[in-house]
């Protein structure tokens, strides 16, 4: 099932004669499950999650969520939209410093004044090893739980989609492959599809597809085995 569909989409920055062109006419289908998106320095990929979470405005070209054309949403209504259906996770945990673990991740939830739905959030914190470590702040936490919590805090939302930009960028390799690893298995547990960026293949073989970008192009994409 598709879930994100992009079309003739573009991106450039700058005036002539220096504009970079970020994305160049992508057309891609992205489907339910584990996706990562791999390429060198500089060939789209934040703008490219940037457009696919709203966070950006393409030049032209539309960026559809379960069919629901989020392009040229007016400002206020992107924000709504992404705060309902998109969970952000970026190299920067962006944890608050004087909230423990659970305040942290039903951070966006209260500020949505959407319920707490407590049993999820500890089902959420089992899977990810943070079950004991939910009064802790993130001051006394491993770059690796920094990370684990920002992903719980995207995951409590129960978002469609999550966006994950290097969100391994800061950890050591053993770190990176676990919380690669939980981004699998979270995103088959609850049913959703996961977007990772990284210019790590070792990272981008836990996912289910990895799609290749060069020049702000699809250059191919591959299908793996289904992992079960
Ligand atoms: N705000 C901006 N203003 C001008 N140029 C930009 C801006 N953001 C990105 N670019 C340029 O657009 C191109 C794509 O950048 P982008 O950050 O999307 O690539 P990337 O694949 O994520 O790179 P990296 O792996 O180094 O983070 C690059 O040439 C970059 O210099």
């Amino acid at each position: 099932m598709k879930v994100i569909e992009l079309k003739d989409l573009n991106k450039s920055y700058g005036k002539e004669p220096n504009v970079v062109k970020a994305i160049d006419n992508i057309n891609l289908e992205i489907e339910k499950g584990f996706t990562a998106i791999v390429g060198p320095s500089g060939c789209g990929k934040t703008t490219l999650m940037q457009l696919i979470g709203g966070l950006r405005q393409p030049d032209s070209g539309k960026v559809l969520i379960e069919g629901t054309d989020i392009s040229f949403f007016r400002k206020d209504d992107k924000a709504l939209f992404r705060r309902r259906n998109i969970g952000f996770v970026f190299r920067e945990y962006n944890l608050l410093t004087e909230l423990n673990v659970y305040e942290n991740i039903i951070f966006t939830l209260e500020l949505d004044g959407r319920d707490v739905d407590r049993e999820y959030i500890y089902q959420i914190a089992y899977l990810l090893k943070l079950d004991d470590k939910m009064d802790m702040l993130p001051v006394a936490l491993s770059n690796g739980e920094r990370q684990k919590v920002a992903i719980a805090r995207a995951l409590a939302t129960k978002p469609k989609v999550i966006l994950a930009d290097e969100p391994t960028g800061s950890l050591d390799s053993k770190a990176s492959l676990e919380v690669a690893g939980l981004l699998k298995m979270t995103c088959r547990e609850f049913n959703q599809t996961a977007i990772l960026i990284t210019h790590d293949m070792e990272i981008a073989d836990n996912a289910e597809r990895v799609i290749y970008l060069r020049d702000g192009k699809v250059q191919k994409i591959s299908e793996r085995r289904k992992q079960i």
